[in-house]
């Protein structure tokens, strides 16, 4: 509700498992949320008396030159409300996640009926905190909280390391807009209904923004946590105009609030063993993710029978390590059993993973990758397994490792050996598995950040 600040997040994610099969919905993406996190703060900007403002502004106050004004106004013919970036200073530098997002977002709540009046939204500031592991450059925590570093960087020069900022930001964002501008009796993000409206209206806006249909496994992770996930058919977005465009308003109020969600999520049983921690390195250098996936289908379209071969072991091996983790510990549970357990139905995956990326001609687990991988889960105790996350490529690892501090120094001092030997960098990332998805915050997390 207006009036009273609240605030957000929704957690990053890797894929762990199902990376291009779950482009198709025959198959599934067992996909992790990541306890690295995008918050954001919703809070009533206080006009003095007289004075009408329509501004909503948002602010990434950990990067250079990033706060965005906006106005808005409805559009004739149904068309929702469409947003308008007020030029700050003399330059005009857009966000079209959060322009996308604001458009969605608000045009839904006008198509509520709890929001009044109906089309005007008192001033808001909406203030975007992430957590430092989403980018990999060098900062400084003076400024505000420990939790939340300074860049030194605009946003579009900043160093991502692929956790999904993208998917997180609109799900955070587009949860603090309900959150703020419904009552709770029409959103509420802790109920089933709460989560599914904020799931579909953000899958809308992301796919509008990124300017494509991807399987949306980022968004899924970023409202439910750690899940199982089976896309939803992209029919289900195909009738919906442009923001502004004739008709929009009810359309979108339509597509999320329809049955036509065919989207699978079960985030129960996907989880961790006990003892078993879920980490992430950035490799610092980057991938072309969007020619690999179209690479990769292009050989799947050219030679169907064999990729379908592929497709379904693959699909059966990630099922056996999803299977495998979200074993109930046993009371007794031997590590070492479990160690071998998850290290022999990785590397079943692996094989099929390389096999992949050799057919398709798309390097998905690298050579460079497979050296490093092997070499961790041969070299370092405690390290079980790791795979190339999402679509591979170059710029990141997933592990599978013992959850205690020591392997986690053994495997910072490994990397820091393998960078010094091979060149380029390595880091093991702070972040950790994490099964939680999009949750309400209290303020005090943010302090030093918003007033
Ligand atoms: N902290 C932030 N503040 C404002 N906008 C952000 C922030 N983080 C991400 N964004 C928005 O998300 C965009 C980055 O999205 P992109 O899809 O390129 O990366 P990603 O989601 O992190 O990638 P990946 O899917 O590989 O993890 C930025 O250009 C910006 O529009
Ligand atoms: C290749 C693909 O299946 C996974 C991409 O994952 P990531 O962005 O690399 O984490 C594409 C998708 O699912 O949208």
């Amino acid at each position: 509700m207006p009036g009273t600040p609240t605030a957000v997040s929704a957690p990053g994610k890797v894929l762990l498992a199902g990376g291009y099969l779950c482009l198709d919905r025959q198959y599934t993406a067992l996909v992790y949320g990541l306890s690295a996190r995008i918050n954001v703060v919703a809070q009533e900007i206080k006009t003095s008396p007289g004075v009408q403002l329509t501004e909503i502004v948002v602010d990434s106050p950990q990067f250079l030159e990033a706060q965005w004004r906006y106005g808005y106004h409805l559009t004739p013919e149904d068309g929702g409300i469409k947003v308008t970036q007020l030029q700050v200073g003399s330059n005009i530098n857009p966000n079209p996640f959060v322009e996308v997002t604001l458009s969605y977002a608000l045009t839904y709540i006008t198509r509520t009926g709890h929001h009044q009046p109906t089309h005007a939204f008192a001033p808001a500031k909406f203030t975007i905190l992430a957590d430092n592991d989403y980018y990999s450059q060098p900062h400084s925590q003076a400024a505000g909280t420990a939790r939340f570093a300074k860049f030194p960087t605009r946003l579009g020069d900043a160093h991502k390391t692929g956790l999904g900022s993208s998917a997180a930001l609109v799900t955070s964002l587009t949860a603090a807009l309900l959150t703020h501008y419904l009552p709770a009796s029409a959103f509420d993000l802790s109920t089933d209904a709460g989560r599914r409206t904020l799931h579909n209206l953000a899958q809308a806006a992301h796919c509008a923004a990124q300017g494509k249909v991807g399987s949306g496994f980022d968004v899924a992770a970023a409202v439910y946590g750690s899940c199982l996930y089976r896309r939803f058919s992209p029919a289900v977005l195909q009738a919906l105009p442009e923001a502004g465009q004739p008709g929009f308003a009810p359309a979108l109020a339509a597509c999320v609030d329809g049955d036509g969600w065919d989207t699978q999520i079960r985030a129960e049983g996907v989880r961790l063993p006990r003892g078993v921690a879920l980490r992430m390195c950035d490799v610092d250098c980057g991938s072309q993710t969007v020619g690999m996936v179209k690479k990769v289908l292009q050989w799947r379209e050219a030679a169907p029978g064999d990729a379908k071969q592929l497709w379904d072991e693959l699909q059966a091996r990630n099922a056996a390590l999803g299977d495998l983790l979200g074993r109930e510990a046993e009371a007794e549970a031997d590590d070492r059993q479990l160690a071998a357990d998850i290290a022999s139905a990785v590397a079943a995956i692996r094989a099929l993973i390389r096999d992949m990326g050799a057919r398709s001609g798309v390097p998905i687990e690298p050579d460079s990758q497979t050296a490093l991988l092997d070499a961790l889960r041969d070299g370092v105790d405690g390290v079980y397994e790791g795979v190339v996350p999402g679509a591979g490529g170059f710029d990141a690892l997933a592990l599978l490792v013992r959850d205690d501090e020591d392997t986690a120094a053994r495997v910072k001092e490994f990397l820091a050996h393998w960078g010094r030997e091979k060149g380029g960098a390595v880091r093991l990332l702070d972040v950790k598995g994490e099964v939680e998805g999009v949750r309400r915050e209290r303020l005090g997390e943010y302090v030093g950040w918003v007033s």
